[in-house]
């Protein structure tokens, strides 16, 4: 029998097109392995809520192996370390995985290929990250002109099959348990909203996909308003890998209608891998010279504030609603994360990178990419990314894409007031329970220009 083949599974929890694996069991008898590797990410560790997903995610990958005969060996570690005493233990002289841009995992993906002949593929991104260029050869830092170039290379290649069979190896290595891993909450439980919500793994993404596929035409009418499930609901499963882009662009792209406009938010999450490969703290510093010394409010006040928000008690209904449906179920509508993102940074002048924390906590969709180009367009500090002195007016924004259903199902305690008070209820109308607006949005308004006129005279 042949020697056998590590693959590296990562965020790429998959069985279908999914480079790494056809390489390897087209060699010969293929050990497949996850490895939990807090120490080489650091603060960059997952959350709370990826951890849950990954919890359920392993269990379905590890389940769609033990069908095929193969299994996943579970270790913890430094992938630089388990993974040659992986080969060792197997007598496996390569590894194959899906090539990975954060630059944790591109420091990783150096040591293990010091030690191990590792193969490393294309797949979860629309393009290999860092091959659209400029006619110059140049990374692109604007997202327009970088989609109009990623754009004339689609469609992406037809996606890979599934193995019809992945050989096992003489004799499998031992694994660890995944419940030994602690990736579940226990004290207290508050994953239940989660587990309502989503189903983790290859077949949940699939599901989401089909459902998504009959309504793909309709994009474009529905995906602002957060009243209507009229998005994909796709970011976690392609956080993970479990589905990839070009399975997502092969079962949607002929819908017609403004499909498009959905290809080319798949577009963005490429953009993101884009920019982080230029600038790969991206997730802790502004692109945009001198903007970390912004004066961002500090201080106990500052920190009360802080905490209103993330647990949606800043009194503005449509920022409270979001940043309750996040801690409910790990995921917020995306016009709604414009809207608290705004929020934060402005009218409560709180550092970008604070919002940017919670999020990658509570976001089972957190994604050190698309988080961080995200705050920072919403901030002004990004290389392509809004103006600071663009305020959303959180009321108006709350009414014009028909918020109110919304709203009364995050913040029960509004669910009776009519259609016009319930975006900007009075403080007589506001239950008792309900806070008053941290703010006003004028005076939001105002400090928030002042303090960029500020330091833009500095
Ligand atoms: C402050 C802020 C933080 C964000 N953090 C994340 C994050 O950590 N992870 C994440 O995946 N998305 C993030 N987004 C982008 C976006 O909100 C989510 O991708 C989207 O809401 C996911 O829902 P969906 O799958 O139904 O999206 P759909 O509208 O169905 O879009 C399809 C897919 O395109 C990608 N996509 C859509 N919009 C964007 C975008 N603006 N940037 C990058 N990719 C996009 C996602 O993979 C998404 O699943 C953030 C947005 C904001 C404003």
């Amino acid at each position: 029998m042949s020697s056998p083949v590590i693959v590296w599974f990562r965020r790429d929890l998959r069985l279908s097109d999914q480079a790494a694996l056809v390489e390897a069991a087209a060699k010969g008898p293929v050990v497949p392995v996850y490895v939990l590797d807090d120490e080489t990410a650091k603060h960059r560790a997952m959350g709370g809520a990826s951890r849950w997903w990954l919890h359920h995610s392993l269990e379905s990958l590890s389940a769609a192996l033990e069908e095929k005969g193969s299994r996943l060996i579970l270790r913890r570690g430094r992938c630089e370390e388990v993974l040659p005493a992986l080969a060792k233990e197997v007598g496996a002289s390569e590894v194959h995985a899906l090539r990975h841009y954060e630059p944790w995992w591109r420091n990783a993906e150096k040591a293990v290929g010091k030690a191990l002949t590792l193969h490393l593929h294309h797949g979860n991104y629309l393009a290999p990250p860092g091959s659209v260029t400029t006619g110059a050869g140049q990374p692109y830092k604007i997202f327009t002109p970088f989609w109009r170039a990623l754009h004339e290379r689609l469609p992406p290649p037809d996606p890979l099959y599934r193995p019809h069979t992945i050989a096992a190896p003489e004799s499998w290595p031992e694994s660890e348990a995944l419940d030994d891993w602690g990736l579940l909450p226990t004290k207290p439980d508050w994953a239940g909203g989660l587990r309502d919500f989503w189903t983790p793994g290859e077949e949940g993404a699939k599901a989401r996909l089909k459902t998504f596929a009959e309504k793909a035409s309709r994009y474009e009418g529905q995906r602002n308003l957060p009243a209507r499930n009229g998005t994909s609901f796709l970011s976690p499963h392609l956080h993970f890998g479990e589905i990839s882009p070009a399975q997502v662009w092969h079962a949607t792209s002929s819908a017609g209608g403004s499909v498009a406009t959905f290809l080319s938010e798949i577009g963005w999450r490429d953009y993101a891998q884009n920019v982080i490969l230029q600038y790969p703290d991206y997730g802790g510093t502004s692109a945009r010279e001198g903007f970390d010394d912004f004066p961002w409010r500090s201080g106990a006040q500052a920190q009360e504030d802080l905490e209103a928000w993330q647990q949606g008690r800043t009194g503005y209904p449509i920022v409270d609603a979001g940043m309750r449906e996040l801690w409910h179920t790990g995921w917020m509508h995306n016009r709604v994360r414009m809207i608290t993102a705004s929020f934060l940074i402005k009218h409560l002048l709180i550092d970008w990178r604070e919002g940017e924390k919670w999020f990658w906590d509570t976001l089972v969709d957190a994604d050190y990419a698309s988080n961080a180009v995200n705050w920072q367009w919403n901030a002004g500090s990004g290389v392509d990314s809004n103006m600071f002195v663009r305020i959303m007016a959180p009321l108006s924004q709350s009414e014009k894409f028909d918020a109110a259903g919304y709203i009364r199902q995050w913040v029960p305690e509004l669910a009776d007031l009519p259609a016009g008070e319930i975006h900007d209820p009075s403080p007589m109308a506001r239950p008792k329970g309900y806070p008053q607006k941290l703010i006003e949005h004028r005076a939001g308004r105002e400090r928030a220009l002042g303090a960029w006129e500020s330091f833009k005279g500095e």
